[in-house]
């Protein structure tokens, strides 16, 4: 055991997977954050006292009640820049297909799934943690595989083609969340005072990206974290999980615990939205805390505008009273900026206030 720890311990590239099933009963220091970054576990923190939204999106389809669906999603995101959603359309055998696809890769042998690895933000399949080696930042206990995913046809050939089944698996929930996405974008634009279809051509010409998280049983939860808080570089994000583990910051800059929600989704805002909507509403930020018990693995599906295009504050929410708050910016320079930073930033779109980009 000694010698399988050093060897997984010295390899320049850490799986956390790896760390766990080598048994370490300690993590190594790499992965202890600074008291001060590390999360409250206990379960009553975060979930007594706030209601976070849970909106039923059946109702959208409904002409009579849309408006009233429209307008608890601008209160949501007006409050929280989050919000779960039910009745979404995504069947629940879709979903677990999708987390029975990605269980078999990460159960993979380490040495398969290393044929993926890579750090350069660029490419469109890559394996890895959230760690970047060039710097000497905190590390965290989470393994991925992110890929690109819209459209479907362009990229599925470079996905894993073990587990077997992934391909036909991941490509059904993607193609379902594209669609999802799409009808939210189109809430969110309405909720505002859009019209409902504001970006729609950039939407269905944009990138979508899916970020699979799979955080092993850490020895010590309370001293490391599986992601670092940040918000999210996208329009929106679409998750799925298969356990609790999210935690959202509110607007007092408290932790709040996400409650898993059998069948539900979770809609967090991205920095896209924020620019679109000149700061009516705030991309959220968010981490992910670890647990002793159970691996818990994450479908992430960012969504974005195409690669070259500069997102801007939509001209309707720009006047003299409230000017526009942001330069614009597209994935690329954000991809730019994440290669040449460190990825523990919080929130990439403070750079693009100010510095207007
Ligand atoms: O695993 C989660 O719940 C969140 C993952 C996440 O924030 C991301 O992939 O950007
Ligand atoms: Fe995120």
């Amino acid at each position: 055991m000694e010698e399988t720890n050093k060897n997984v311990l010295g390899d320049c590239f850490t799986s956390a997977m790896a760390l766990t099933e080598s048994g370490v009963p300690h993590v190594p220091t790499r992965y202890i954050l600074p008291p001060s970054q590390r999360p409250v576990l206990s379960p009553s923190i975060g979930t007594g006292s706030i209601n976070l939204p849970v909106i039923d999106l059946s109702f959208l389809h409904d002409p009579l009640l849309r408006p009233s669906v429209i307008h608890e999603i601008e209160m949501a995101c007006k409050e929280f820049g989050f919000f779960q959603v039910t009745n979404h359309g995504i069947s629940s055998s879709v979903m677990r297909d999708a987390l029975d696809a990605a269980t078999r890769f990460f159960d993979l042998p380490s040495h398969e799934k290393m044929l993926l690895v890579s750090d350069d933000v660029h490419t469109p399949v890559r394996y890895g943690t959230s760690i970047n080696h060039a710097t000497d930042s905190v590390h965290y206990w989470r393994d991925f595989i992110k890929h690109y995913s819209h459209p479907l046809s362009k990229w599925i050939n470079l996905w894993p083609s073990n587990p077997p089944c992934y391909k036909q698996k991941v490509g059904k929930y993607s193609e379902a969340t594209h669609v999802l996405h799409k009808q939210l974008i189109e809430a969110i634009s309405e909720s505002l005072g859009l019209e409902k279809s504001y970006l729609q051509e950039e939407i269905e010409e944009g990138s979508q990206v899916m970020a699979v998280n799979c955080y092993p049983e850490c020895p010590q939860p309370g001293i490391a974290l599986g992601m670092p808080p940040h918000s999210d570089f996208s329009s929106l994000t679409i998750l799925l999980q298969s356990s609790q583990g999210l935690q959202i910051k509110d607007k007092n800059n408290n932790w709040i615990c996400v409650p898993y929600i059998e069948g539900a989704l979770i809609v967090q805002l991205g920095d896209q939205v924020e620019v679109m909507s000149n700061g009516i509403y705030r991309s959220v930020v968010h981490r992910v805390t670890v647990n002793k018990d159970v691996n818990r693995l994450s479908f992430a599906s960012l969504h974005s505008l195409p690669m070259n295009k500069k997102i801007s504050p939509a001209p309707q929410l720009v006047n003299e009273d409230k000017p526009a708050a942001y330069g614009d910016f597209s994935f690329n320079d954000f991809l730019e900026y994440i290669s040449r930073n460190d990825l523990t930033k919080q929130r990439f779109i403070d750079t693009v206030k100010k510095n207007k980009f």
